[in-house]
């Protein structure tokens, strides 16, 4: 039995053909456009096809928007090189005594915007993995230091040692208590195929869960996992490193208390949806074919309360179905900072190998306390006794946890819920793309820094994630200048009847197409490409603008770094409104002051274009802005409909709007001033 493999993986082949040759014939046809663009900057103006004079300074922004966008597209074709699907046997795997040890690592950082209850469901989660019960410890680092997640973690505690029991007995598999007797779930699970007992242990549990009791037997707890607390020292002179810097903390301690092998890190928000996954990933670990370089093996990120018409497209789809899929197929997907399993020994690094016998060098590379080295050299072994962790020095773990700790070490340098609603969406994307721009922007671009180390269509997948923020600026020109020249009557675009006008109208078709497919490939709707489409958009010239412009303030050193929480609270209307499928336009008025003007300088110049259009009966010249412009406001309806239509509390204040409409009159006026050049 010890030669099947326990991990099979395969191309998808048609698919691979189809995306190689789609890629090959949109790259010409890309080339093309932007020669023509080009030819008319450089050469010849004559040659344009327009009706109109060009005007330069517009050409030249709209051309350098299209190369931008065309890098941008190049990048994201790595990831559709080489997809795979995985299928694993989890059933082939050792006995459970074979089988490595593994530390949950779990976070949290604000008890307001991370509420208690559903973090708990976390840790319970994690405790109920079915995995041997004396191979798992999990540790949850509380960054605010809260005694109301201490006190929880205690009654999380006593109701695991029901509720673990009750799962196993019952072959449950949504572990997350919170989601377990939610409505839905419930639903899921067909009571009428349970057995009376079963239903009433449920009801008991139910109670229990409400209001933890302690009677329950201590000799559970021997078959219960670890449960570890730890709250990191922090100070104001010491930067603390957000997650990352939890993170390490949650390393340094556990090798002293547990020392597991593999290392499953998770957000506090993150449940264990699936609770064989420990097994599944041990056999991509364990199995005698995989490399013994293998570091992570990644989980998607599923989310429990999607609704059907995903307006904010919550569920990043495209990130974990395609993106992550395609960079699979190359050297592995890329660690979504959630949801993996990692080797202690990833994170240690090739500095513990190479100085492995040099006492000196350990203690530069991870500190000072002798029995945290020593762990660097042990194997698991859990110090556990009558249900409690016996740390051997607990001195020892508090220094661990120092603040102070990483200094003069070489630590942090060589170890490094949905959202449902618009505002927390943008701030979350924000984070991302500013701070993935600002690795695109340092010594470890992918490109440079990553070509040398990887392949090159792996480090294109990075560079894509880098460089993602970057759609902002083009997508602002296009959502602005072909609008103004609209307005004056001039003309960015080839005459319909001119040939080069086919290949703008292919380049265009075929790119929503590929998105299109790529969607219905993975079984989803046209209505989920139009809204990803559209959110694609409201993200590009909002929270990827300001990610560009937070990394441009950091460079100029006028901004510091932070980390702003997503919120995991929710508010009743919002979620209700994005079940109908209703934005919800409150929250930051940056943010929709911006969209709003966009939408207004795209009403304006569509109807003067159309007015034009219709008054001078002449369709061959500006066909394309006013068919540009009327795209853009059918994808924009939801946020027409909130400025204009819509009564309720998520509409677009009035205010907003007023602002809106005198920022897009004064951009209108200003737009001659562009054309003139
Ligand atoms: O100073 C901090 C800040 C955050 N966190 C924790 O980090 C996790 C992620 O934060 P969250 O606000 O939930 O970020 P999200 O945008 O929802 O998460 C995504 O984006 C993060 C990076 O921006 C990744 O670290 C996450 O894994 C990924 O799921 C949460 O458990 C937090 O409690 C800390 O422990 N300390
Ligand atoms: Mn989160």
């Amino acid at each position: 039995m010890e030669n099947f493999p326990l991990h099979v993986g395969h191309v998808r082949q048609l698919q691979a053909a189809i995306n190689r040759v789609h890629t090959l014939i949109h790259f010409t046809l890309l080339l093309a456009l932007l020669y023509y663009r080009a030819s008319v900057l450089l050469f010849d103006s004559s040659k344009s096809n327009l009706a109109t004079p060009v005007p330069m300074l517009a050409w030249a922004l709209i051309s350098a928007s299209e190369l931008q966008l065309s890098f941008l597209w190049l990048l994201r074709q790595a990831y559709r090189w080489r997809p795979v699907s995985r299928t694993v046997f989890s059933g082939r795997l050792p006995p459970d005594d074979k089988l490595p040890a593994i530390d949950v690592f779990i976070c949290i950082a604000d008890p307001k915007k991370e509420p208690t209850v559903e973090v708990m469901d976390t840790v319970v989660s994690a405790m109920s993995l079915e995995y041997p019960p004396e191979k798992l410890t999990v540790y949850l680092s509380d960054d605010a230091g809260s005694p109301l997640t201490l006190y929880a973690i205690r009654e999380a505690s006593s109701f695991a040692r029901s509720w673990l029991p009750f799962c196993s007995k019952h072959g449950i598999e949504t572990r997350f208590p919170g989601a377990y007797f939610s409505a839905s779930a419930h639903e899921k699970e067909s009571l009428l195929l349970r057995s009376k007992e079963f239903i009433e242990e449920r009801e008991a549990i139910k109670v229990i869960q409400n209001e933890v009791s302690d009677a329950v037997g201590q000799e559970q707890a021997n078959k219960m996992p670890l449960l570890v607390y730890v709250s990191r020292e922090k100070r104001q002179n010491y930067h603390h490193n957000f997650k990352a810097g939890a993170l390490n903390v949650l390393l340094r301690v556990s090798g002293i208390i547990s020392n597991a092998p593999c290392i499953l890190v998770l957000d506090c928000d993150m449940y264990c949806n699936d609770p064989t996954s420990a097994k599944q990933a041990m056999c991509f670990y364990l199995d005698p074919r995989s490399s013994k370089r293998l570091a992570f093996v990644q989980f998607p990120q599923i989310f429990h309360n999607i609704s059907n018409n995903d307006i904010y497209d919550s569920q990043l789809r495209s990130i974990f179905t395609t993106r992550w899929r395609g960079a699979d197929g190359l050297q592995g997907p890329i660690l979504s900072g959630t949801g993996f399993y990692i080797r202690r020994e990833a994170l240690y690094g090739t500095s513990r190998q190479k100085t492995d016998n040099d006492l000196l060098q350990l203690r530069k590379c991870f500190g000072p306390p002798n029995l945290f080295i020593a762990s660097l050299k042990q194997n698991y072994k859990r110090n556990f006794v009558n249900g409690d962790a016996s740390v051997e020095s607990p001195q020892e773990a508090q220094l661990l946890a120092s603040c102070s700790y990483e200094r003069n070490t070489e630590w942090g340098e060589k170890a490094s819920s949905a959202t449902v609603s618009l505002n927390d969406n943008m701030v979350q994307n924000i984070r991302w793309g500013c701070g993935l721009l600002e690795v695109g922007l340092s010594r470890f671009c992918p490109l440079i820094y990553g070509s040398s180390r990887m392949s090159i269509l792996q480090s294109m997948c990075y560079a894509f994630l880098a460089f993602r923020s970057l759609y902002s600026l083009p997508i602002l020109c296009y959502a602005t200048i072909p609008q103004l020249c609209l307005f004056n009557g001039i003309s960015l675009y080839p005459k319909v009847s001119s040939p080069w006008f086919a290949i703008f109208a292919i380049v265009y078709v075929s790119i929503l197409s590929q998105h299109l497919s790529e969607v219905l490939f993975e079984a989803g709707s046209l209505r989920m490409w139009w809204n990803e489409l559209r959110i694609w958009m409201i993200k590009s010239v909002t929270a990827y603008f300001f990610a560009c412009l937070d990394v441009l303030m950091k460079l100029i050193g006028l901004k510091k770094a932070n980390f702003i929480v997503t919120s995991k609270v929710v508010d009743e209307a919002q979620v209700e409104r994005y079940k109908m499928g209703v934005f919800s336009f409150e929250g930051d008025p940056f943010f929709l002051v911006i969209l709003v003007t966009l939408v207004t300088l795209n009403m304006v110049s569509f109807t003067a274009g159309l007015g034009r259009m219709i008054s001078t009966n002449k369709y061959d010249d500006i066909f394309g802005h006013v068919f540009l412009s009327f795209f853009i406001l059918r994808i924009s309806y939801p946020i027409i409909e909130g400025m204009i239509l819509r009564r309720d509390n998520g509409r677009v204040p009035v205010s907003v709007t007023l602002i809106s409409v005198a920022i897009s009159m004064v951009i209108l006026s200003l737009g001659c001033i562009l054309l003139m050049y």
